[in-house]
């Protein structure tokens, strides 16, 4: 029986990465896979060199041949991923840095500039996706224009992986798009961490230089399972000005501080900042309070972000499908919105040349 390329893929798919847990495949460790007659050879790229790790990976690979091809000749080559740290401990290794957003309170805007987040780091060059894993009310289908629709499912090596939507070049994925927003805040426990892992080890990202995470509000399962499957990168806290926003913001930034959490905080956005009527632009209503946004980055030791207005078009693009930041006609938003976007990605790469990678948490057992 000659031996053909998808066969040994899918013998190799069977084959576990004793320190990721994914398969070969999904973890795209494999490389240079060359078959000629009965001889096949291809390189492993392992996060670490353990030999005894080297052993067991070769053991198996052997093993998973072997049941499809008894005849095979095997010689498995080991090198080390060269790849940035960054990637190297990740489940989604094409992807640079997974942002959380995250809020205390709901209805602070969260979603909103997790949006224009995600669409300003793109004017400013670089790739992007966006996670709504919103389960209390996922706005990423009304706030793109893609309500109703569904991810194509693409066969990868006989397992099934979600293709993102596109909408403005952004790559999404919504809790939305999958489920209805009733069934969805009734989510619980293991049915609950199932979908959110599956936004990351069963969807087709493409290269991003950033995927933006909009949390539902507060300290939740969601936020769990998020740092157990992927490494954050960082997390950016939204809050209006107000007392009561800020109390439950210092709640949802503490539980990224935890010691088995640890992950970075990378500032505070200030939504709801004051109303400037559009016929008196000159004037700055203080609707919600003042200082807030200031207060929570002083308390977290970290940076104010920006500061965005409250203004009637934020509100009826994010309800028409297209975000503010898009509009020219609204240079003030615009603006405010890319300020973010440019403290945001300063703040990455400053945290990305000062602290090490982000590990995923583990579960206690
Ligand atoms: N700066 C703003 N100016 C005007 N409207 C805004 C602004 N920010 C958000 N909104 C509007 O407020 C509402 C709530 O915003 P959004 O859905 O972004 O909040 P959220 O914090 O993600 O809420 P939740 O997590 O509870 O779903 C939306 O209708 C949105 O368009």
């Amino acid at each position: 029986m000659s031996i053909d390329t998808s066969s040994v893929v899918r013998a190799l798919a069977k084959v576990s990465d004793p320190v990721t847990g994914q398969d070969l495949i999904t973890a795209n460790m494999v490389r240079d896979l060359n078959i000629e007659g009965d001889s096949i050879s291809f390189t492993l790229e392992l996060a670490s060199l353990n030999a005894q790790h080297k052993s067991e990976l070769n053991f198996a690979c052997q093993g998973a041949i072997a049941e499809v091809y008894p005849q095979a000749k095997v010689h498995v080559h080991m090198m080390s991923r060269t790849a940035d740290p960054q990637q190297q401990t990740s489940a989604l290794p094409q992807v640079k840095n997974v942002i959380a957003v995250a809020s205390g309170k709901g209805g602070v805007g969260k979603s909103t500039i997790a949006a224009n987040l995600a669409l300003g780091l793109q004017m400013l060059g670089a790739r992007v996706g966006l996670v709504d894993a919103d389960i209390y009310g996922p706005s990423v289908p009304t706030m793109f224009g893609l309500q109703g629709q569904r991810p194509k499912v693409r066969d990868v090596y006989g397992q099934p992986k979600m293709v993102p939507l596109d909408a403005y070049g952004i790559a999404l994925m919504s809790i939305g798009f999958i489920i209805e927003p009733e069934q969805a805040v009734v989510l619980r426990g293991p049915r609950l961490a199932g979908i959110i892992k599956q936004f990351f080890n069963d969807c087709l990202w493409p290269e991003l230089d950033y995927l933006v995470v909009d949390l539902p509000p507060g300290t939740g399962d969601v936020q769990l399972t998020l740092v157990q499957t992927v490494p954050v990168t960082g997390a950016i806290i939204v809050t209006t000005p107000q007392e009561v926003a800020v109390i439950d913001a210092v709640k949802a930034s503490n539980m990224f501080q935890l010691p088995g959490v640890a992950v970075p905080l990378l500032g505070v956005v200030e939504n709801m900042s004051w109303f400037t009527p559009k016929e008196l632009p000159d004037h700055k209503y203080l609707i919600f309070g003042q200082g807030g946004g200031k207060k929570l980055a002083l308390v977290n030791n970290t940076v104010l972000l920006g500061q965005v207005p409250l203004v009637q078009g934020i509100r009826e693009a994010g309800d028409g499908g297209r975000p503010i930041i898009l509009d020219e006609e609204d240079p003030i938003s615009r603006e405010a919105f890319l300020n973010v976007a440019k403290n945001v990605a300063r703040q990455v790469a400053i945290r990305n040349e000062t602290i090490a990678p982000t590990q995923v948490v583990k579960m206690a057992q």
